[in-house]
């Protein structure tokens, strides 16, 4: 069923590509993952779910990030989805922020994307389920991602959030239904009708949350990011969150892009942060 792809030895772990047939996105899907030194059936390790933004694959984080030996020392394995379904059958676009490597982490409800653009089935419940069988991690679980996989990792920690001890995020598009990136997305993977996208919607998802429901969320963006007026509006969240007293720190970090040279930067602050609840 999986299908190992590449195996390689970093910071004492492993970096592992695997391909699989997936049934919520009716195609073959990729993923890697980081195992940290140490890991193994007698000592299983938590799982850090990482996000990647519109264009990735499941190799930009890994990469690009810097993050194994921060992962290695704290005992943490990294899995890194791919950011939709892809192959000569999977409805393509010809913008970067639609369709293949562009699935915004939602179930569609309009056809032709429909069949294969499940990406929150995908990620919420068939891909830990296999992580769990299949390598030696426990089921303590927390998320993060890049802006569209930040929209993803803190869309999916409010709306499941008994299944994540954590979520963070960088430069996320926390408002999709405010967006330009977003009301593109929203209306071809969902349709016209504004009132469905509400669900997968940080901002909206966060102002219905329970208090006995919070967990801590990190959010980090660039203040040269030129992205952040249009598109990413974090300050969306921070308002929602200063309401409600949800426990979210957001990080503004000057001088910053939207590119990897910014996530490297502050990886091993992110990955510190949500050690704190998985090694708790
Ligand atoms: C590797 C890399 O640079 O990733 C990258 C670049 C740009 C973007 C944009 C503009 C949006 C997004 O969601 O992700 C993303 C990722």
């Amino acid at each position: 069923m999986l299908e190992n792809i590449s195996s390689t030895k970093v910071a004492g772990g492993w970096h592992k590509q695997y391909t699989h047939p997936a049934t919520s996105t009716h195609c073959t899907m990729r993923f890697a993952v980081f195992l940290p030194p140490g890991a193994s059936e007698t000592n299983k390790v938590p799982v850090l779910y990482w996000l990647s933004g519109l264009t990735c694959t499941d190799e930009n984080f890994m990469q690009k990030a810097g993050a194994f030996k921060k992962a290695a020392e704290l005992g943490i394995a990294i899995v890194a989805p791919d950011t939709s379904p892809r192959g000569d059958n999977v409805p393509n676009d010809d913008n970067y922020d639609f369709g293949q490597g562009a699935g915004f982490y939602v179930n569609a409800t309009q056809a032709p994307f429909n069949t294969h653009f499940n990406m929150y089935d995908y990620v919420v419940d068939e891909l830990p389920v296999l992580i769990e069988q299949h390598f030696p991690v426990t089921s303590t679980k927390a998320i993060s991602g890049h802006s569209m996989g930040g929209h993803g990792a803190l869309m999916i920690a409010l709306k499941n959030p008994q299944a994540y001890v954590s979520a963070s995020a960088f430069s996320p598009i926390v408002n999709p239904i405010d967006c330009p990136w977003g009301v593109k997305a929203f209306t071809g993977y969902l349709g016209k009708d504004k009132t469905l996208w509400a669900q997968y919607d940080t901002c909206e998802l966060m102002k219905k949350a329970k208090q006995d429901e919070f967990i801590p969320m990190l959010a980090t963006q660039g203040d040269a990011d030129g992205f952040l007026e249009e598109q990413l509006k974090p300050q969306n969240l921070v308002a929602v969150a200063n309401n409600k007293g949800y426990p979210l720190t957001l990080e503004m970090q000057a001088g910053y892009d939207h590119s990897y040279f910014f996530i490297s930067t502050f990886i091993d602050q992110h990955l510190l942060f949500h050690s704190q609840f998985l090694t708790a």
